[in-house]
């Protein structure tokens, strides 16, 4: 199992059921074995380029709620891990599939990406680091234990790339230096017994909506 902190692994336990749809979709598991119709697989990367347009925004969103140095640092570093690499990656498989930046950029946002991008971005508006990082974690980690699982058991090399992209030290790294940013925001605001404080609860609640957005989001991915 993935090593990306305490808060992290207490909230997943906390929504297992949601949290395995998300990890176990059929849409990662049609990655895995390569049945994945391609078609299916643009759809989501042209909708997931639009998803990382506003959880850039988000992250940025952290850099103003930080209270700290440190937690600027990998705020900030986090935002641009995801405008200058993660998106690179959708643009360049678009391109290489004949879809220019010019058009990805202006792939209309479905329904499903709008609610999970707003709810992030409200919970951190309305709330503090905390509550945005309730919201942003199922998103990074979840991916990261995704991409580990996927590195390891993939059967078809049809979408190493994007398997590649999240199995990566760079991806891995950012995922352990976003756990360790949530316990100590966690643990300077809350106390290091952050887990018995009377907000724990709904911070979990925010953790579980937004793993349930990312189901929603893999199924989008199945209905272009
Ligand atoms: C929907 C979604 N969740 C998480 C990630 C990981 O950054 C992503 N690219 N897209």
């Amino acid at each position: 199992m993935s090593n990306y902190g305490k808060a992290f692994a207490l909230m997943r336990d906390a929504a297992q059921g949601p949290w395995r749809d998300y990890t176990r979709h059929t849409f990662v598991e049609g990655m895995k074995d390569g049945t994945l119709p391609r078609a299916a697989f643009l759809h989501y990367l042209r909708q997931d380029y639009v998803f990382l347009i506003h959880f850039s925004r988000a992250w940025a969103l952290a850099v103003v709620k930080s209270e700290t140095h440190s937690e600027m640092l990998t705020a900030v570093a986090t935002v641009n891990a995801l405008v200058a690499e993660e998106m690179q990656l959708h643009i360049g498989i678009c391109e290489a599939a004949g879809i220019s930046h010019e058009e990805l950029f202006a792939t209309p946002e479905r329904a499903e990406n709008l609610a999970y991008t707003r709810f992030v971005l409200e919970a951190g508006y309305s709330g503090d680091l905390l509550d945005l990082l309730a919201a942003l974690t199922p998103c990074v980690m979840g991916y990261g234990e995704i991409g580990t699982r996927l590195a390891s058991e993939a059967t078809s090399e049809v979408y190493r790339d994007w398997i590649n992209t999240y199995a990566s030290d760079d991806y891995q790294g950012a995922c352990k230096a976003v756990g360790e940013l949530f316990d100590q925001a966690l643990t300077r605001r809350i106390g290091e017994d952050f887990a018995a404080s009377p907000r724990w609860d709904r911070l979990c609640q925010t953790f579980r909506t937004a793993t349930e957005l990312e189901v929603n989001f893999w199924q989008m991915g199945l209905t272009p």
